[in-house]
């Protein structure tokens, strides 16, 4: 139930494309945090150079009589000119009860600036030994802070812009034809459907459609990740966004605006960025986890201090460089980031991920279960054998009767017969009160009779005479065998078969070596099923299935504890795809399968079922990777800020700290962003 919401949410989405997900909130600073770097840049130069306590590392002092005042004007400004991204931040997360790192980088800059005040007003109102001002580090650390976070605002710009690149590839006008002799340019979003638009070589096309007139060759990399010239010819259909090559073409619109392929796969990545998914509520989690440990580590750190050497400047600098250096900023990008890449690869090389979590559960998959036609071979079956077993009607006869009856349905088997009598120019009629038999075939009247199409199953059930010798031969050469029946016995026999698609057997072996079993769950006869099955090396396979079935075996499996993954296209496979835990639909499948599936294989090659298992071993090893640059880092950061080295010398200023907070951010978003398919 849960999950069947969860896709119904997933078709409504195309409106929300301006929304944007938790981790981009402080994207409006984007242009804040660059000119505000450079501003506070003008500001800190002077305050550190006037700095008295810069004379560590100077060998002279450029201060003079006063010139603490200046630092004092300028540092002021500065904390609350440069800190007010951060300030603003920290007010937004403590109002919703959620300190994290904004609330950490005030509460670092805050208690630096608040003590280098106090420390002013004892050197210059008060005869108490020379205190250590804080001015120089404040400016140091709201640069450095400002830069990190400008150059990561960047750096999580570019992993997670493919939505504005998918967006690009559609033209922005779209020649209308009007008249035979009357063309008219108009905007994409003038374009209706039943339009008929021309597209010039080397054009982007406008919107999908069917060609009409013309030929080409179309580059559809947007769904297919490499450009490669798919040959096109009339009635072929074309995706908006792809590129036309070198011939002009006629195209009549099928879909436009939202309802477009490319819009369809934009909301669903769209989507996909925005839906938290658990490894990023985790992270969330770990995040506020972070601030508490930050701040106690901190205050702990400067408590330890005081009492070791009872300086508390030093002390104060360490919690200071704790609550900086564990801003966990990093962590907030560190799922988002790698999903948000993951999901725009996916949708380039034809693997739509609807349902982010499947590419968590994908490496606990067992099981990999498929239906057989359209999934494992082509679907388009060819017709090698008729007959008559009615001697008032001669083979075509019965021929013409089985696709009439076909004519309505769009199962395969019918589109074969269908397809087959059309080219034989064979003629038959409509169907009348046409019923469909779930996993068994149809019934209707043609020419005032009525008909079955039925498998064999059914004949056995229903004690139907025939010829099983004929079957077990039909069937052993691989042809899925159908009945055309009157109400009494079986009047003619119709056996097709369907060729393995190339890629099902590299498949298969794939699986095989990652240790993930392939099943195979066919409604079809036993012996084609074990034909197909051992030309793939499948040993596990379920034939004869009633569309419930298939649904029942995956609850067994999963009753063992198994995960499992359905792989289907038909409107059968519907309620195994969705009780499956992960669902698979074949793209070139049933709209029902397509909706009720996580995963969509646009260009229907069961070779990526193996490359949707490589993405998300990746995204997963990438996501671990990240929780541990975003996060683990600061087992040993934090300590390192504390001072838990200074004994051996290694001591980390508050500046120091910011830089390897930001440089941990650069690295998750560097390492996002460098995820691959393969
Ligand atoms: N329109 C039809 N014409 C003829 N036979 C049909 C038709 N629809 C269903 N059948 C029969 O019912 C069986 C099961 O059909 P179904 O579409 O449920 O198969 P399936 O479980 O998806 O298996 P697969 O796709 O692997 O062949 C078919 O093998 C066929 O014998
Ligand atoms: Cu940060
Ligand atoms: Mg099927």
């Amino acid at each position: 139930m849960n999950k069947e919401n969860e896709h119904n949410h997933g078709h409504h989405n195309h409106q929300n494309h301006e929304t944007h997900g938790d981790h981009s909130d402080h994207s409006h600073h984007h242009g804040d945090f660059k000119s505000k770097f450079f501003i506070s840049l003008i500001f800190a130069i002077p305050i550190i150079i006037l700095s008295p306590m810069m004379g560590i590392t100077l060998p002279f002092q450029f201060s003079f009589k006063g010139s603490n005042w200046i630092v004092l004007v300028l540092a002021t400004t500065l904390f609350f000119y440069g800190g007010k991204p951060f300030i603003t931040g920290a007010k937004h997360e403590i109002l919703s009860k959620k300190p994290g790192m904004m609330t950490l980088v005030t509460l670092g800059i805050s208690v630096a600036y608040i003590y280098s005040l106090y420390a002013f007003y004892m050197n210059n109102f008060t005869n108490v030994a020379h205190t250590m001002d804080f001015f120089w580090e404040l400016a140091t650390l709201i640069v450095i802070m400002l830069l990190g976070h400008w150059i990561e605002m960047n750096a999580v710009g570019n992993a997670s812009n493919a939505l504005k690149k998918m967006a690009e590839l559609l033209p922005k006008t779209a020649i209308k034809i009007i008249s035979e002799d009357e063309r008219q340019e108009v905007k994409i979003s003038e374009i209706d459907i039943d339009d008929i638009v021309e597209v010039k070589a080397g054009e982007s096309i406008p919107a999908d459609g069917i060609i009409i007139q013309g030929e080409t060759s179309i580059d559809e990399a947007l769904v297919t990740g490499e450009s490669k010239l798919v040959p096109k010819v009339f009635d072929d259909e074309v995706i908006g966004g792809s590129i036309n090559g070198s011939g002009t073409i006629r195209v009549k619109v099928t879909a436009t605006g939202e309802n477009g392929y490319l819009s369809q796969v934009m909301g669903l990545v769209n989507q996909a960025q925005n839906d938290k998914s658990k490894a990023e509520l985790l992270s969330d989690k770990v995040a506020g986890y972070l601030f508490y440990f930050a701040v106690s580590i901190g205050l702990i750190s400067f408590i330890v201090w005081m009492l070791i050497h009872n300086d508390f400047d030093f002390a104060l600098e360490r919690l200071v460089t704790v609550l900086v250096i564990a801003c966990p900023h990093a962590l907030g990008l560190a799922i988002p980031l790698v999903t948000a890449r993951s999901t725009s690869i996916g949708a380039h090389n034809g693997l739509i991920i609807k349902n982010r979590e499947s590419v968590e559960t994908a490496r606990h998959l067992s099981y990999i279960m498929m239906d057989k036609t359209g999934t494992l071979t082509e679907g388009n079956f060819s017709v090698n054998h008729y007959e008559s077993f009615d001697k008032q009607l001669k083979d075509e006869d019965v021929l013409s009767l089985f696709a009439s009856l076909e004519s309505n349905s769009n199962h395969p088997l019918a589109t074969g017969i269908v397809n087959y009598v059309k080219s034989k120019n064979i003629s038959y009629s409509s169907p009348k009160e046409v019923n469909n038999l779930p996993g068994v075939g149809l019934e209707g009247t043609v020419n005032n009779r009525k008909l079955k199409i039925t498998n064999v199953t059914y004949l056995d059930q229903n004690k139907f005479d025939y010829n099983k010798d004929q079957f077990t031969k039909l069937a052993k050469e691989g042809n899925s065998v159908s009945y055309l029946i009157d109400d009494k016995q079986v009047i003619g026999v119709i056996a097709q078969g369907d060729k393995i698609k190339e890629t099902s057997k590299q498949m298969v072996s794939d699986l095989l070596s990652r240790n993930i079993t392939p099943v195979m769950l066919t409604g079809d006869n036993n012996e084609v099923a074990q034909a197909v099955a051992e030309k793939l090396g499948i040993d596990d396979v379920h034939s004869q299935l009633m569309p419930e079935d298939k649904e029942n075996i995956i609850k067994d499996y999963q009753s063992k504890g198994s995960k499992v993954m359905m792989v289907g296209d038909g409107i059968n496979d519907a309620p195994s795809l969705i009780r499956a835990d992960i669902g698979m639909a074949i793209g070139a499948g049933t709209d029902v399968a397509v909706e009720s599936g996580d995963v969509i294989l646009v260009k229907s090659n069961p070779s990526d079922i193996i490359s949707f298992l490589n993405l998300s071993q990746n995204t997963m090893k990438k996501m671990i990777q990240n929780l541990w640059w975003g996060a683990g880092y600061n087992i040993i950061a934090v300590p390192l800020a504390a001072g838990i080295l200074a004994s051996i010398g290694i001591i980390l200023s508050p500046a120091v700290g910011a830089i390897l907070m930001s440089f941990s951010t650069i690295i998750v978003a560097i390492n996002a962003f460098t995820l691959k398919l393969n």
